[in-house]
């Protein structure tokens, strides 16, 4: 069973407030981006894990992939499973990579072995592997609230916009960004803004991340101001961070712009 887990990114986010279990409340829009990695599951003599692609920091026993397959192990008598991930989303960018690679290999384990799990079932195993994976499981684009792991469907179609993503080579922890930002309600309500034009959305939409890592890191902010430069139409940090990404609205491609070598991009459509 082949799969390519996608990324995602992040249309404004707030930190809304601290929550009792030591997580923050939040609200995003998260959409699919369809950056992918490749995951391979097959029924082998032992459960094994190789990686190829881009190096994963940590020891690989805890890799979302195998955490996902023993997640499911505890409930269901899998088989030795062999699983290959090769890595090409950033890590650490806020892109979801990880999470997305965890919650396409659950679903892929339902597939191959025919556990017939519902899709409400599978969210709940998401869930129980980080906050923004369950949203992989069904991979629309949503608003999502509390956790960032519960959603509501959202009536925002922006399939085929024209899209670059940077991710300028720096890591930032997903718990030092949220130990920066300070919870607040947002200035404005984030599917009310979407509604109106994109050409509105940098007035009235922001990342609360990005308000507080720029200071302390001023490429993300150099980054959003070349997107601007080049034409787009909305730019932002994505979840938290480090990459940016520029919408480029009624554009037939988004531009072809040159970074330092250092740096991975994308350019796409959503
Ligand atoms: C910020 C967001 C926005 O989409 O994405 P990324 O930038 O990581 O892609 C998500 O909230 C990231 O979700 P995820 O990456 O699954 O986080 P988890 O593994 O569950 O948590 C990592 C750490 O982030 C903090 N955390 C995470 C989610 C949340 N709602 N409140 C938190 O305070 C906690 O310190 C936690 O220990
Ligand atoms: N399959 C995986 N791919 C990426 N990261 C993984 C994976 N499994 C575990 N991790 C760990 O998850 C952390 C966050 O990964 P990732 O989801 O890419 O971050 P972000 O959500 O900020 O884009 C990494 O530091 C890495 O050590």
């Amino acid at each position: 069973m082949l799969v390519f887990p996608n990324a995602k990114l992040n249309l404004g986010l707030y930190v809304t407030g601290q929550r009792p279990d030591g997580f923050r409340n939040l609200e995003s829009v998260f959409l699919p981006l369809p950056w992918t990695d490749a995951l391979e599951a097959l029924p082998a003599p032992e459960t094994t894990l190789t990686l190829t692609g881009l190096p994963i920091p940590g020891d690989p026993t805890t890799n979302l992939c195998l955490r996902a397959y023993e997640l499911l192990k505890v409930d269901f008598d899998l088989p030795p499973t062999q699983l290959d991930l090769h890595k090409v989303v950033p890590i650490g960018a806020g892109l979801g990579g990880g999470s997305a690679d965890a919650a396409f290999a659950l679903r892929a384990l339902n597939d191959l072995f025919s556990l017939q799990l519902s899709t409400e079932t599978l969210v709940g195993y998401a869930r129980r592997l980080g906050s923004d994976c369950a949203f992989f499981i069904e991979n629309k684009p949503v608003f999502a609230h509390e956790k960032g792991d519960v959603f509501q469907p959202i009536d925002l179609n922006l399939t085929g916009t024209p899209c670059v993503v940077v991710y300028p080579n720096l890591h930032i922890s997903t718990a030092e960004a949220y130990a920066r930002v300070v919870p607040a309600t947002p200035r404005h309500d984030l599917r009310e803004a979407l509604s109106q034009p994109m050409e509105t959305w940098r007035h009235t939409i922001s990342n609360d991340f990005e308000d507080a890592l720029t200071p302390v890191y001023p490429v993300l902010g150099s980054i959003k101001q070349q997107l601007y430069d080049a034409g787009a139409t909305y730019a932002s940090l994505s979840g938290s961070g480090s990459a940016v990404y520029g919408l480029f609205a009624g554009r037939e491609e988004a531009p072809l712009l040159t970074w330092p070598t250092e740096y991975t991009t994308w350019h796409g459509r959503l």
